[in-house]
């Protein structure tokens, strides 16, 4: 058994929390905030985030050299903006080299860094090789409920991904490994665009044509960016690819959905926001990929319009009609010329 410390308390941190503590594992969950560390060892809730008991065995921390003593694992559970700033507390407070993952789903606007980048950046006592990304179709609510879920565990270091596995691996929870961290942290990051969308698209009052189609063409402009920056694109019809775009883009529990849903219903950015209460990582990976989609000329016309809409007050209807007059082609022709100069030899 290990000892583990998590680091965010937000619905996803304690999700996993618990799936760890299910396995028998010792559990540190740190928050920055003192007052829901004192909460959650007091009433063992975490109730702004989720409304299930967490088991008793879970401590909270609010110092972080405390909760990281002696911890075999570290996992990085706070919101992309968070990673820098917690990176640098983490790098701070360490004596000793755990295994590091991340189950953070996103890309920095402005750099376009992925999770695992900016990680290795702000800690230098962490090779890249060794960071392990995990991701996959899991909304907190459904796996606090022991609800089964599948996700997949993916790093450089085959020892590190299989130690991973071997952490939350349960009859509930089955985890799956790679080694294409590209692709499995792009899948996790830009599902969120597309999940805005699809809430856009609901909000709107379109049916399922319409989502069916942002889905899949979402998945293409996904496997095109992906494949553009390195990743196998195989990955994504894998579990962080097709798997979270339905998780995301239809189910209530999203938050990227439920956002993009109040922004087709006439909504205001700001009062969203506020009204979620909870990050909603597509909004700022909609800048990073519309940036990069720009720079490097990647084809990405559905990012670009929901970024419009999210950051240049669009209308949503404007951007739907744009993209059903864009002009005509193959559904297949530059997905499979990606395919084959990836596989020709
Ligand atoms: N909620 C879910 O079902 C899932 C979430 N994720 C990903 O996990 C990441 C975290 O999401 P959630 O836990 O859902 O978010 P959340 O909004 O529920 O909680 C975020 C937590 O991070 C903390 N935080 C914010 N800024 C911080 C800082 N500077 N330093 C330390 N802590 C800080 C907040 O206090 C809060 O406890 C996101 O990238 C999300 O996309 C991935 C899979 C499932
Ligand atoms: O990534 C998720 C499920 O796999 C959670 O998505 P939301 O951040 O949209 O709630």
């Amino acid at each position: 058994m290990k000892k583990v410390a998590v680091l965010g308390a937000g619905s996803w941190g304690t999700a996993l929390s618990i799936v760890l503590s299910d396995n028998g594992h010792d559990v540190r969950l740190w928050t920055h905030r003192k007052e829901q560390a004192e909460l959650i060892n007091s009433t063992h809730k975490n109730e702004h985030y989720l409304e299930i008991m967490i088991p008793e065995k879970i401590v909270a921390f609010h110092d972080m050299k405390e909760a990281l003593q002696d911890v075999d694992v570290v996992l990085i559970v706070v919101p992309t903006k968070a990673i820098r700033e917690v990176c640098l507390q983490l790098e701070a407070n360490l004596t000793h080299q755990p295994v590091i993952i991340h189950a953070t789903k996103g890309i920095e606007p402005g750099t376009l860094k992925r999770v695992s980048q900016m990680i290795d950046e702000e800690m230098p006592s962490v090779q890249y090789e060794d960071i392990v990304v995990l991701s996959g179709p899991s909304h907190a609510e459904e796996v606090a409920m022991r609800q089964p879920t599948t996700v997949t565990v993916a790093s450089l270091n085959e020892e590190y991904a299989k130690i991973s596995q071997d952490l939350f691996f349960n009859e509930v929870f089955r985890v799956y490994t790679s080694n294409d961290v590209i692709g499995i942290e792009l899948g996790g990051a830009l599902k969120n665009i597309i999940a805005l969308g699809a809430g856009i698209s609901d909000g709107l009052g379109y049916g399922d044509n319409a989502k069916a189609a942002l889905i899949t063409r979402g998945l293409a402009e996904i496997t095109r960016l992906g494949t553009y920056l390195g990743a196998n694109p195989l990955s994504f019809l894998g579990l962080p690819g097709v798997g979270d775009l339905i998780v995301t883009c239809t189910s209530v529990h999203s938050r990227n959905w439920r956002a993009g849903n109040l922004l087709g219903k006439g909504k205001q950015l700001e009062d969203v926001l506020e009204h979620m209460g909870m990050v909603v990582e597509g909004v700022r990976t909609a800048e990073a990929a519309h940036q990069f989609a720009v720079a490097e000329q990647v084809e990405m016309p559905i990012t670009s319009g929901i970024y419009a809409i999210i950051h240049n007050q669009k209308k949503p209807k404007e951007i739907v009609e744009e993209l059903m007059k864009r002009d005509k082609r193959e559904e297949m022709d530059d997905l499979a010329s990606l395919l084959k100069n990836r596989y020709a030899r």
